[in-house]
């Protein structure tokens, strides 16, 4: 008898067939009785969900452009996926995004994204998502953000001082890390009230950016393969490390995550408090106590330090630039930021820094280029929605992306352009409706950024501090190669030969 005997191949092609069958009746069900049937859009991303596998894995990130032109050719609104609708019409964003009067559900196939499904950001209902954002929203209000501006601005004095010694020893520095050194030490702070020293490490901790960047490709991975990361997580660390893969800077990334939960949970234990941190707010609350689990928290914590980082960095990164290339530009900031101080200790306020209209125009620019999260980001709704002629059935997962509203050049002409002036000159479009009001890099509605306020902070104090301070002009950086956004990783990300966003640092 052979390896496998007459049956065993009898079973498997019965088997292979039955798969088959069920396959293409399925395809057929999608692209005829599907509720989404009527909608425009091709019949390969009716069919099934590998269309978005061949866009985002096969071709690495390129999903998002490749919607772009499902739009050239079909309309407004297109099916790009089996179970899943795109409109781009920046005028019906916040039909999609709604404030939370109204109920939106994220997706539950998107959220795998997380990696979890029990922080505010995965969570898939509308209600408990309010539940556990409650308690994060007065950390994150304007009044307590700037309650803590004396503690940013700590950390912007010794970004500072590390810039001033890099010029002092004529090192080149890679100014996108050093950025994401000042934000990350600043949320860790803020999140566990422990100190980070990124900023003094001497390649200012780039290890930590690159796990970042990790965790964002993870995330399309995860989308695609959910049960993958349960699998990373239990491989033994010292396996991932030897085989260099990306998974082990996220292992010790959540381990390190979840011994700072767990002091937080310990120190309550025994009777004290982490003061100014904002799991003792979430501890204070009166959330139920499995919402205080340290499971629940460290996926908390997880979301919160990543969202944190990576997104402000880049876009003073992006900012300091593109104001280092123009010097008619930089100039102007600079005039403009001297009307503003220094006080007496040499700092500027944040008060002073928030009325200062071309400050603000440059770092809307900075923002609305960075994007924030790049990736398609639906939300669900229970009743039927209506745009133009078509009724969207409940429970459809719908989207815009905040990348293609910042860079549709009816409202932004010339997107790939950093024109702060364009924030000055005309605020407001023909139709009498602000332009600010398109600049999405936040979203907008129940589920848009929790950390906008601490992010305009940081951006004012660190740029004003930083741009009144020291010349960075670029070191071997091209827009093109390494601050364009080319692949869609969740947040964007440059060309994969970029060396980073580098500069020489000159005092004035
Ligand atoms: C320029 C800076 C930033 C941009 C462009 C940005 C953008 C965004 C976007 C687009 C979302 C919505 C994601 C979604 O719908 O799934 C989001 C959510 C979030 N952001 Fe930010 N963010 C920034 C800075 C920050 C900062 C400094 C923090 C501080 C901790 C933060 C914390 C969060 C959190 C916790 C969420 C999840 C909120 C929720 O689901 O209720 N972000 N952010």
């Amino acid at each position: 008898m052979g390896v496998f005997d007459t049956s065993t191949v009898a079973l498997t092609a019965y088997g292979a067939g039955l798969v088959l069958l069920y396959s293409a009746a399925l395809a057929i069900y999608r692209v005829t009785l599907h509720p989404l049937a009527r909608f425009p859009g091709p019949k390969l991303a009716a069919t099934t969900e590998w269309y978005e596998f061949y866009h985002d894995i096969v071709r690495q990130g390129q999903f998002i452009w490749h919607i772009q032109k499902l739009h050239d050719q079909y309309g407004p609104i297109v099916r790009i996926l089996p179970n899943e609708l795109h409109i781009r019409d920046p005028d019906y964003y916040d039909e999609i995004y709604a404030p939370s009067s109204k109920k939106r559900d994220k997706s539950e196939a998107w959220v795998k994204v997380a990696g979890n499904t029990t922080s505010a950001f995965a969570t898939v209902d509308h209600h408990m998502h309010r539940l556990r954002r409650a308690p994060l929203n007065p950390f994150f209000s304007k009044k307590s953000i700037t309650d803590k501006e004396s503690q940013i601005l700590e950390k912007v004095e010794h970004l500072c001082h590390r810039l001033a010694a890099a010029a002092g020893s004529n090192e080149i520095v890679r100014v996108d890390v050093a950025f994401t050194a000042l934000t990350m030490d600043i949320i860790t702070d803020f999140a566990f009230g422990e100190r980070t020293y990124h900023l003094d490490e001497p390649d200012f901790g780039v290890r930590w950016k690159e796990t970042l960047i990790a965790q964002s490709a993870n995330a399309v991975f995860l989308r695609q393969f959910p049960w993958l990361w349960p699998v990373l997580q239990r491989t033994p660390l010292r396996l991932l490390q030897w085989l260099r893969h990306p998974a082990a800077g996220l292992v010790v990334w959540r381990d390190m995550t979840r011994e700072r939960i767990e002091r937080i949970i310990a120190t309550n234990e025994a009777g004290k408090r982490a003061e100014g941190s904002i799991f003792q707010t979430v501890l204070d609350s009166d959330l139920p106590a499995q919402e205080k689990s340290a499971e629940r928290l460290e996926a908390e914590a997880q979301v919160v330090l990543a969202a944190g980082t990576e997104t402000t960095a880049k876009s003073l990164a992006m900012i300091a630039f593109h104001l280092n290339e123009d010097a008619g530009k930089l100039q102007r900031l600079r005039d403009e930021i001297a009307t503003a101080g220094p006080e007496a200790d040499g700092s500027y306020s944040l008060a002073k820094l928030e009325k200062l209209p071309y400050l603000t125009a440059c770092i809307m620019e900075g923002v609305r280029m960075m994007s924030g999260v790049t990736t398609r980001l639906p939300r669900v709704a229970h009743e039927p929605l209506q745009y133009r002629d078509w009724s969207i059935p409940p429970g459809t997962p719908v989207s815009q992306m905040n990348y293609v509203v910042n860079n549709d050049p009816d409202l932004f002409p010339r997107p790939l352009e950093f024109r702060p002036e364009r924030w000055v000159d005309a605020p407001e479009r023909a139709d009498g409706r602000r332009l600010d009001r398109y600049m999405v890099s936040f979203m907008r509605g129940s589920r848009s950024c929790i950390g906008i306020n601490l992010a305009w902070a940081e951006l004012y104090l660190a740029l004003a501090h930083v741009v009144a301070r020291f010349d960075l002009p670029s070191y071997d950086t091209t827009a093109e190669r390494d601050l364009v956004i080319d692949r869609d990783l969740f947040v964007g990300v440059p060309k994969a030969e970029s060396k980073g966003i580098r500069a020489k640092v000159v005092c004035r």
